[in-house]
C-alpha cells in the first residue's frame, strides 16, 4: 500500500459555498456525493465546494487534508464494487477548530449548512426543546456567555454561535439542512439552535428566525463504518492509497422540503427530490428501513449475529422483520404499491453481503430511536385492536439488549437506560412501557416475546 500515490487534486478547488458539521461516512456517501454529482460539467467557479467539520476528532480531517479533500467512494453493488473519487469536499477541519467554523459561517458566499450529528446530537428533551439540563449544553452556554467561543462542543450551541458570527459579518441568511434520521429534523434543528441563541442573545434568536431557513429531509443510503480490507479493495480499483475511503451501497435517496434562502446546488438534477411535504417519505424510511434495522440489531444481536446481512439471513429474524412491515405499512400514507416496492428493495439491500453493516453500529442510541420507530405504530395498532406482536417484539428485544444481551449497549442516554431496565425483568419491562406511554397491560405479552427472542440465543444467561 505504501508505494501507492495519495489522491491529489489537479483541477482548481471549487469555492466554499457549503459548510457541513459531522464529517462522518454518511455525509461523504450522501450529501458530498450528491454535491459532487451536481457540480459535474460546471466551471470550477460555479461549483459548490464544502468545508466540513468533524464532531471532535482530528484523524479524519488530517487524512483528508493530505489528499486535498478528495476521497474514494466504493459503491458495493451486485455487479461488484465500483470506485468514484468525490471532489466536492475542499476543506476538512477537526470540530475543535472553532476559528475556522466561525470564519466559514461568516462568509457571505456560504449559503447552506448541512448536518449529520446523530439523533442524540440535537440535544433536545422530550418536549422537543433544547435540553438546558444537559451538562454539555450548560457548559457550552456558559463558555459562550464568557466569550470562550473556541471551547464549544455541542452542535446546537456551535451552530448558534456560528450564526452570531454570520450576523456580525452582515453575511445574510443561509439554509440549515439536517440529514439525520429523525422526524421533522428541520423543525428539531430550528428549535435546538433558537433555544441556544435565546439563552445567550435574544436578538440573535430573532435574527435567526428572520434570516435562516431550516429545511426538512429524509435521507437514505446504507453506509457502514469502513472495515478491514476496504482501503485495499479501493486501491485495486483506483491505484491510489486512500485511508479515508468510504463504502456504500448503490441505492441513494434524498427528499427535501423547505426554502433555500441563499441558493443550493442542483441536487434535484442528480436524483434528489424537492417535495412539498417530507413527512410521508420520512415516515416510510424511519419505519420500514430504520425500524427493521433496529429489529435486526436488537433481536439479531441477541441471536449471535454480527451484521445486517447475517441477521436477515436467519429465517426467524427475517420473519420478525416481515411481521413488523405488515403492521407498519398500513400506518403510512404513500400508495401501497410504492411501499411494497420499497420493502422489496429493502429485502435485497439488507441481504447485500458486500456491505458489512455491523449491528453494533446500527443499535446505537435506541433511547432516541424506539419512540420514533415503534411507539407510534404500537399505539396505532393497539387502538385498532390488531395483534401488536410485530411492533412490541422490538421493544422487548431492546429491553434485553439494554440489560446486556446481544451487541454492546451504546447510548448517549446510557445512564437513564440502565435506570429504566434495571432489576427484575417483569418490573423493568413494565417500567419501559410506561416510560413511552404504552399500555402496561402489554407487559405479559412483551415478556413472552422477549423469551421467544432469547430462546436459542448463544448469549442467553
Ligand atoms: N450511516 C448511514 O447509513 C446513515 C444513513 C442515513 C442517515 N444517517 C445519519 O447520519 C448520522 C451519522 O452517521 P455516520 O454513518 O456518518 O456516522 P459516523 O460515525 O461515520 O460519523 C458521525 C459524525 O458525526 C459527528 N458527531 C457525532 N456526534 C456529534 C455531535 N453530538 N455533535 C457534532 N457532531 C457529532 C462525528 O464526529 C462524526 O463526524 C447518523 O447518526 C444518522 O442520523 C446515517
Ligand atoms: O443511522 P442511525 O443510527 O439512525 O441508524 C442506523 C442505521 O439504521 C442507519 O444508519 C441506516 O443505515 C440508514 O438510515 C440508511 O439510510
Amino acid at each position: 500500500m505504501s508505494d501507492l500515490r495519495r489522491l491529489r487534486r489537479t483541477d482548481p478547488s471549487p469555492p466554499v459555498r457549503m459548510v457541513h458539521l459531522g464529517l462522518g461516512n454518511f455525509f461523504r456517501a450522501h450529501q458530498a456525493w450528491y454535491t459532487h454529482r451536481a457540480n459535474r460539467g460546471l466551471p470550477p467557479e460555479e461549483q459548490w465546494g464544502i468545508a466540513a467539520f468533524s464532531g471532535r476528532s482530528t484523524a479524519v480531517a488530517e487524512q483528508l487534508k493530505e489528499q486535498d479533500g478528495l476521497y474514494t467512494l466504493l459503491v458495493d453493488g451486485p455487479q461488484g464494487p465500483e470506485a468514484e473519487v468525490v471532489e466536492s469536499l475542499v476543506a476538512a477541519y477537526p470540530g475543535t477548530d472553532l476559528a475556522s467554523w466561525h470564519r466559514h459561517l461568516a462568509d457571505p458566499a456560504v449559503a447552506v449548512l448541512t448536518l449529520t450529528v446523530t439523533e442524540a446530537g440535537y440535544r433536545v428533551g422530550a418536549d422537543g426543546e433544547l435540553d438546558l439540563e444537559d451538562d454539555q449544553v450548560a457548559e457550552d452556554l456558559e463558555a459562550w456567555r464568557e466569550g470562550r467561543t473556541d471551547a464549544l462542543a455541542t452542535a446546537p450551541v456551535r451552530i448558534a454561535s456560528g450564526m452570531a458570527a454570520r450576523r456580525g459579518a452582515g453575511a445574510g441568511g443561509l439554509s440549515v439542512v439536517p440529514c439525520d434520521n429523525l422526524p421533522g429534523n428541520g423543525a428539531t434543528a430550528r428549535r435546538a439552535v433558537l433555544g441556544a441563541a435565546r439563552v445567550v442573545d435574544p436578538d440573535l434568536a430573532n435574527w435567526v428566525e428572520a434570516q435562516v431557513s431550516f429545511v426538512s429531509t429524509a435521507v437514505d443510503r446504507i453506509t457502514p463504518r469502513t472495515g478491514e480490507g476496504d482501503a485495499e479493495r479501493a486501491a485495486e480499483l483506483t491505484g491510489a492509497e486512500d485511508p479515508a475511503v468510504v463504502v456504500t451501497e448503490p441505492f441513494a435517496e434524498w427528499d427535501l422540503a423547505g426554502d433555500f434562502v441563499a441558493g443550493r446546488p442542483a441536487w434535484d438534477e442528480v436524483g434528489a427530490e424537492v417535495v412539498e411535504d417530507v413527512v410521508p417519505y420520512e415516515r416510510r424510511k424511519l419505519r420500514l428501513l430504520n425500524g427493521a434495522h433496529s429489529i435486526l440489531a436488537y433481536a439479531g444481536g441477541i441471536r449471535g449475529h454480527e451484521t445486517v446481512a447475517e441477521a436477515i439471513a436467519d429465517p426467524e429474524v427475517a420473519a420478525w422483520v416481515e411481521q413488523w412491515w405488515e403492521l407498519a405499512i398500513p400506518t403510512l400514507t404513500l400508495p401501497r404499491e410504492t411501499l411494497d416496492d420499497y420493502v422489496g428493495a429493502l429485502r435485497e439491500r439488507f441481504a447485500n453481503p458486500a456491505i458489512r453493516h455491523r449491528l453494533e453500529q446500527v443499535a446505537a442510541d435506541g433511547m432516541q430511536k424506539i419512540p420514533v420507530r415503534f411507539v407510534p405504530v404500537l399505539q396505532e395498532v393497539a387502538s385498532s385492536g390488531t395483534d401488536v406482536d410485530g411492533a412490541l417484539r422490538p421493544v422487548a428485544a431492546w429491553v434485553l439488549h439494554a440489560r446486556g444481551q446481544g451487541v454492546p449497549l451504546t447510548d448517549a442516554a446510557a445512564g437513564r437506560v440502565r435506570e429504566l431496565v434495571s432489576g427484575d425483568l417483569p418490573e423493568a419491562m413494565e417500567r419501559v412501557l410506561r416510560h413511552w406511554d404504552l399500555d402496561p397491560g402489554l407487559t405479559t405479552r412483551a415478556l413472552a416475546l422477549a423469551d421467544e427472542v432469547a430462546v436459542a440465543s448463544p448469549q442467553e444467561g
